[in-house]
């Protein structure tokens, strides 16, 4: 039984890691929009739903508004009979034709009688603003005149039309009400619960088991205990053995965290409660803590119970640190539930299993004994198990006989099985789009490409944007093609997808669990490859925004030469925490104990293996001048050349010089 975590592998042995903070999967090297143009989007996003009208303003629903109490009562198709309006009336009550009038109490309608009225007509109702004292005055004025009765009780069938109105509304609100409870019951889910809003979910049996669940089966070994603790306490119990309270689960987002606590819960046959640690903290102080009370309160009454906290480095942070200093909201959240966990005896069947990506952030004390004791890493899947999530979702999807999942699974390092689920959505998608029967290889290429980058825009005409672009481009894979050690090219394409206006993809081999010094290097030229081709055609002064994302990933790749893989000349020294930034990419957790020396050494190195680097690359754009314009001319012709053919220009136009290009040393 081990209360350790299994985490502790080389961080190689799980490249994907790497890769997908390198832009998931597929090295992608994509030219940045320039920023304008991205602010232009934004713009015009931003700015579209406040054209569109708002119902307030829409013509139907001013109407009724506006004429709630409109003086006119003539053209009532309701009534055959001529209506007076409250210009008329004054005006009768100033010519004297007015016999009798008696105004309501609550002043709204005044039921006049004419004097040249024929015998047996009713009087006539006039509908008047509250209050009106030009009226009041005027009759008063004529009161020898006019017989006059200001205190008539009003009529009620205004208040029962208001009544009616008001009835049909409650009715109304109450079956909506008994259609949201009837769903919410029927498909056992989304019952929150009670007084304070508890925002936490309710699945009386989740439908999850473990067969649902594929590539992390590590994790679902160890996890597998706990579905016997929660289905056989005695067994543990007989013989003196606590059970645990918590478990926590870590690793990044989408990789099946909530999937595998629903499976617990599902092979266990027990309730699943879940709330999200976002959710525990609101605005108002005390709401957190109460949620908290709430929640472990109802999953008491339904013990045995899971428990499950996304995200719970929401509320677990470490207390009195963090972004402006201490958050009372969250510390007071924080210290119910330690309080709640530490409440429950191990043997009271409640299980809590909490997810999050930032194990470094969490405050200690969630991770003492008693509390999230148990700790289970949840990694990337690699090339079997993507095979085999891919397999769990297909399930449902018509596959064409061509497609082949190994072949998928090996075209997506680095992708977790949500990715992986989104990109056979995605097909299925194409597919119907399409009018195909079946979902093809075709349409798994391009859902990959559309989760790895985003969607497809339009390409941009030829102009000199569109160029510079191409230079750029043909210059990462040039680079990935002559530089002994780079994943080869995948596709160069200009057709810009999400923010990049061009796409350069390489493969990277997984098979491959080590990188070598030399591999490191190529790809770090791979990435400066772009930059030093606009830097060579365009010069110096030319050169554009576009390598932006490039030029953060050769820094990344090189800090962690220095910093982890004792790849440079401050040797085999870890300078890094190992507070796991690779899950999440925020460089704002802890940051390691070294001088100012050490500092200005690293900032000094990585800045020698760039420098290396981007020499290289110069000297192969430099020799290759003539075939980069050629390769430029193809592909602002076929927008996209694949790998292959790409490969075969450059080896048919290296034939045809009968001197090979040097790769550089
Ligand atoms: N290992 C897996 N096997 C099968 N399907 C998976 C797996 N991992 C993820 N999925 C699919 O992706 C969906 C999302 O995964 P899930 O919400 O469990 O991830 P998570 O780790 O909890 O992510 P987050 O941290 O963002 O909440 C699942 O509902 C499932 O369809
Ligand atoms: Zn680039």
């Amino acid at each position: 039984m081990s209360h350790r975590p299994r985490s502790d592998r080389h961080s190689f042995s799980s490249p994907s890691r790497f890769w997908h903070r390198l832009g998931m999967g597929l090295l992608v090297a994509g030219t940045l929009a320039l920023p304008v143009s991205t602010l232009a989007q934004e713009g015009g996003e931003g700015a579209q739903p406040k054209a569109s009208p708002s119902p307030i303003q829409s013509p139907n629903s001013s109407n009724g508004e506006a004429t709630p109490r409109s003086f006119f009562n003539s053209g009532s198709p309701r009534s055959a009979e001529p209506k007076m309006n409250y210009g008329q009336l004054i005006d009768a009550i100033k010519a004297n034709q007015v016999a009798k009038v008696e105004v309501d109490t609550n002043r709204r309608q005044a039921i006049v009688t004419l004097k040249d009225a024929p015998p047996g007509s009713k009087p006539q109702t006039v509908q008047l603003l509250d209050n009106n004292p030009e009226l009041l005055n005027l009759l008063r004025s004529r009161s020898e005149t006019i017989d006059l009765d200001i205190n008539r009780t009003p009529d009620n069938s205004a208040l029962y039309g208001l009544l009616t109105n008001l009835l049909v509304v409650a009715i109304l609100i109450g079956l909506v009400v008994m259609v949201v409870r009837r769903s919410a019951n029927a498909s056992g889910q989304a019952m929150s619960f009670g007084k304070s809003k508890a925002r936490f979910q309710m699945e009386a049996k989740t439908g999850v088991g473990f067969d649902d669940v594929a590539g992390i089966d590590e994790a679902k070994e160890e996890l597998q205990e706990v579905v016997t603790f929660l289905k056989q306490p005695e067994k543990f119990t007989a013989i003196g053995a606590k059970i645990p309270r918590g478990v926590l689960l870590i690793g990044p987002p989408g990789t099946g965290k909530t999937l595998l606590a629903k499976a617990i819960a599902g092979e266990a046959g027990v309730p699943f409660f879940s709330i999200s640690g976002s959710e525990f903290v609101e605005m108002f102080v005390g709401v957190g803590a109460s949620r908290v009370r709430d929640l472990f309160k109802k999953a008491k009454e339904n013990a045995p119970c899971l428990v499950f906290i996304d995200e719970i480095d929401a509320v677990g942070r470490q207390r009195g640190v963090g972004y402006g200093g201490g958050n009372d909201e969250r510390e007071q959240t924080l210290n119910q539930l330690l309080t709640e966990m530490d409440g429950f005896e191990g043997n009271s069947g409640i299980i809590v299993i909490a997810a999050t990506n930032r194990p470094d952030v969490l405050d200690l004390a969630l991770l003492r004994p008693g509390r999230f004791d148990r700790q289970v890493t949840v990694d990337y899947p690699d090339v079997q198990g993507r095979e085999l999530i891919l397999a769990i979702h297909a399930q449902n999807k018509k596959l064409h006989e061509e497609v082949q999942l190994a072949a998928i699974a090996r075209r997506t390092p680095g992708f977790t099985g949500a990715d992986l689920a989104n990109v056979l959505n995605e097909a299925a998608i194409f597919t119907a789009r399409r009018r195909k029967e079946a979902i093809t290889m075709a349409e798994v290429n391009d859902a990959i490409d559309r989760v790895v980058a985003g969607m497809e825009g339009t390409p941009l005409v030829d102009s000199k944007s569109k160029r510079l672009i191409a230079y750029h481009e043909v210059g990462h894979a040039l680079i990935g093609t002559l530089c002994p050690g780079h994943d080869p090219v995948e596709k160069v394409t200009l057709i810009p997808r999400g923010q990049a206006q061009g796409l350069t993809w390489f493969t990277p081999d997984e098979d491959q669990s080590l990188m070598t010094r030399n591999q490191m290097i190529a790809r770090i030229a791979g990435l400066l490859g772009g930059r030093v081709a606009e830097e060579v055609i365009f010069g110096d002064d030319e050169v554009t925004t576009g390598a932006g994302n490039d030029i953060e990933k050769i820094t990344y790749l090189a800090r962690q030469m220095v910093t982890k893989l004792g790849m440079s000349s401050l040797g085999l020294v870890a300078l890094e925490e190992e507070g796991d930034r690779n899950f999440s990419g925020g460089d704002w957790g802890k940051r390691s104990e070294y001088s100012e020396d050490i500092a200005a050494r690293i900032d000094r190195e990585i800045q020698a293996i760039v420098t290396a680097a981007h020499q290289r690359a110069t000297r192969i754009i430099e020799e290759n001048r003539n075939l980069m314009d050629l390769l430029v001319d193809a592909l602002i012709d076929q927008e996209t050349i694949e790998g292959e053919h790409f490969r075969q220009l450059v080896e048919s136009y290296q034939q045809s010089q009968k001197q090979p290009a040097l790769a550089g040393k």
